[in-house]
């Protein structure tokens, strides 16, 4: 039998990167909607039902519409919006997070994909304040740069269709300090509030580094830059799509500058730890597109479908 998968969102930025995920996989029927019934309720609510699979590549409230059409017990949601990632009834779908976060989204019926940011703040600081490292309590910031893809068709227009000299220059946002990926920060980070957050968004299409200052003098047990490389290693020791580099900062300048578009087109998360005795900065670094959205996404469908985790993804 196939599995029959339904992307509801196809003609934006996430759906097209996820059919070219499943374009590279077997045993499955992809079904696609006509492109004038892409907001067609009964053409929606026709598929989404039919489904096995549907991936929801939708903004926020056109999610929770497509949600409230399922019918029947059959069909699998992994949602790519921010619209269900710390609702109860959902699972995070961030496989690395704990040793349990995979059987938890191979059993659901019902994943949140992770927004990109978070990914990479969650992955780098939730073993620190698990291993009772970082106090829960740490007064916390976290900066990203990340490319305009990251703001789906709307932003992607602004950039390749004007030459406004503004947009030339990277440009901070969300700077009323109320970033929508606050909730899941705080949640599966294990801290008690969640950082303070600004993101930057660059000339580019695709790629982000998440970087965490870091004050080792704060912390609860006395650890170096290097200590805290090897317990991140150590963590993700068994991680296929999480890499932490081996401690040596120089080696991954490119002519003395940090090169965020590394794991563009693939579903790897780097994470560098860089400094010393008093001073850490941990960068995680990934696409946007990969693990910070429709690699992710498809990574949550192999493990619910129980296939390969890597199948379509190396
Ligand atoms: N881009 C990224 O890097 C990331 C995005 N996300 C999230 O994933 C979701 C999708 O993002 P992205 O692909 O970038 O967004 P886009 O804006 O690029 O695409 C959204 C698509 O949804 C369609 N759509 C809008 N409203 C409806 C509706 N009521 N019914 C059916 N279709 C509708 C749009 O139609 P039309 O073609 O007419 O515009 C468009 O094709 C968003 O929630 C976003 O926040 C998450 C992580 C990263
Ligand atoms: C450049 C840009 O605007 N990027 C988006 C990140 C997109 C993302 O992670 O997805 P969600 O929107 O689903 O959370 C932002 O920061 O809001």
């Amino acid at each position: 039998m196939k599995y029959k998968i339904f992307v509801d969102g196809q003609e934006g930025t996430t759906g097209p990167k996820i059919h070219d995920y499943l374009s590279k996989i077997a045993d499955i029927e992809v079904m696609k909607i006509e492109s004038e019934k892409r907001k067609d309720y009964k053409a929606r609510r026709a598929l989404i039902n039919e489904a096995d699979v549907v991936f929801l590549c939708l903004p926020d409230d056109a999610s929770k519409d497509a949600v409230s059409m399922v019918s029947n017990n059959k069909t699998k949601l992994i949602d790519a919006s921010t619209a269900f990632r710390t609702d109860q009834d959902w699972t995070y779908g961030l496989p690395e997070l704990h040793k349990n976060q995979r059987s938890k989204i191979q059993s659901s019926s019902r994943v949140a994909v992770p927004g990109c940011h978070a990914t990479g703040f969650i992955l780098a600081i939730n073993p620190l304040v698990g291993e009772g490292i970082i106090p829960r309590d740490y007064p916390m910031s976290c900066y990203a740069l990340t490319g305009y893809s990251g703001g789906g068709k709307k932003l992607i227009s602004q950039y390749q269709n004007s030459n406004k000299e503004q947009l030339f220059a990277p440009r901070q946002y969300a700077l009323n300090l109320n970033h929508k990926h606050l909730p899941e920060m705080r949640l599966f980070s294990g801290l008690n509030s969640a950082p303070l957050f600004t993101p930057i968004v660059g000339n580019y299409y695709q790629g982000d580094a998440v970087s965490i200052p870091l004050l080792p003098r704060m912390f609860i047990k006395k650890m170096t830059a290097r200590d805290v490389q090897e317990l991140l290693a150590s963590y993700y020791k068994d991680e296929r799509f999480v890499r932490v580099a081996p401690f040596d900062s120089e080696a991954y300048l490119e002519e003395g500058f940090f090169n965020l578009m590394k794991c563009n087109n693939t579903n790897y998360l780097d994470i560098f730890v860089f400094g010393h005795d008093d001073q850490i900065l941990l960068v995680s670094r990934f696409d946007n597109l990969g693990k910070g959205a429709s690699g992710a996404a498809i990574q949550n469908m192999n493990i619910m479908l129980g296939f390969d985790e890597g199948v379509g993804l190396e």
